[in-house]
């Protein structure tokens, strides 16, 4: 069976800057899938591309098995990044504004009550709060109950009651078996509610998979941190890799010690060690790795790989000046 989104190598350049450098994806019915990245990564870029909003330079895009442009607005919701629906419209007047752009679609008080807004249900669009704005630009994706969903950060200004609102509703529609692609900087979104997780980095989809298999792969080791100003040579006859973590870099504090590769029932042990010592802390967290560990560990390579081949570009740049500058 055709996928219901499938994208081979697409390319986008604006000017100097690249925002797609060859992403190729592919998502099948009834699929969630989460695009994660640092911003500036071209995520949205992508999702434009595949609802045919802009044109890739190179590359193929094609959803519910048509070229984007060409495809039946009535099996496709989209809910942009940046929406400013009319603002003198309530959240009411505006989802039965959308859902009279189609020829069959659900009724509006239903999807008001789907994203929490009854209550806010006669307020103009300009007077609600940003979180409620933004369940409202949500509802108005779903008015045509699409069999393809794209979701912007969808719950971006949504606070955490909302956002579950939101994901619950994610997941009945996935349950429906619509499709949803969606875009988000949560990691806890997309873990909980993608089937596979895209990380974009520089244009480029450097990893993909479901959430657990990355965080297997990608994800390192489980960590003990030690809030503390010791050295790490403090810890060193303990028989767990310990490392303390660059600063700015990772989750970690500014003054931690992390112990890698331990099991909970063995931080008894580290605290008698740290008492033994007199090693001063301040406080001991455990943690398995999750899909942040993931996004910062593949953002952080992809970043110093960026760095690395603008470096590499710009010394071949010199030297070619440089022989010109010879042979002149
Ligand atoms: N219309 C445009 N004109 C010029 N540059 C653009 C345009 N759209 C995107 N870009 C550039 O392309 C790159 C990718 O942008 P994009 O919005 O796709 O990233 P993103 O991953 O969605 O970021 P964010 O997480 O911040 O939303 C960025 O460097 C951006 O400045």
């Amino acid at each position: 069976m055709e996928a219901v989104v499938d994208a081979t190598d697409l390319e986008k350049r604006y000017g100097e800057t690249t925002a797609l450098a060859g992403a190729s994806l592919s998502v099948e019915a009834g699929e969630v899938f989460a695009l994660i990245g640092p911003n500036g990564a071209g995520k949205t870029t992508l999702v434009r591309a595949l609802t045919g909003t802009t044109d890739p330079d190179e590359g193929t895009a094609r959803i519910l098995g048509e070229p984007p442009s060409a495809v039946d607005r009535d099996l496709l919701g989209v809910l942009p990044q940046e929406f400013s629906p009319p603002a003198r419209l309530s959240a009411r007047e505006l989802l039965a504004y959308y859902a009279g752009l189609y020829d069959d679609a659900r009724d509006p008080d239903n999807v008001l009550a789907d994203v929490g807004l009854v209550d806010t249900g006669e307020t103009w669009y300009e007077d609600l709060s940003g979180g409620q704005q933004r369940r409202a630009c949500v509802g108005s994706a779903l008015v045509n109950d699409p069999d393809l969903l794209f979701l912007d950060e969808p719950t971006t200004g949504i606070d955490p009651a909302g956002r579950r609102t939101v994901w619950r509703l994610i997941e009945d529609l996935a349950d429906a078996g619509t499709t949803v692609v969606l875009t988000t900087h949560d990691m806890a979104e997309a873990e909980r509610l993608a089937d596979r997780v895209g990380l974009l980095a520089d244009g480029r989809l450097v990893a993909q998979g479901p959430p657990e298999a990355l965080v297997r792969e990608h994800g390192g080791s489980s960590r003990l941190t030690v809030e503390t100003a010791a050295d790490p040579d403090a810890f060193a006859d303990l028989e767990y890799p310990v490392e303390r973590p660059e600063r700015g870099r990772g989750r970690n504090p500014d003054n931690a010690v992390v112990v890698r590769d331990i099991d909970p029932a063995a931080i008894g042990a580290v605290v008698d060690y740290l008492e033994a010592r007199d090693i001063e802390y301040t406080e001991l967290s455990w943690a398995e790795p999750d899909l942040e560990d993931v996004y910062l560990s593949l953002a952080d390579t992809a970043e110093r790989e960026r760095t690395d081949r603008l470096e590499g570009e710009n010394e071949a740049d010199d030297s070619d000046l440089a022989r010109a500058g010879e042979t002149a």
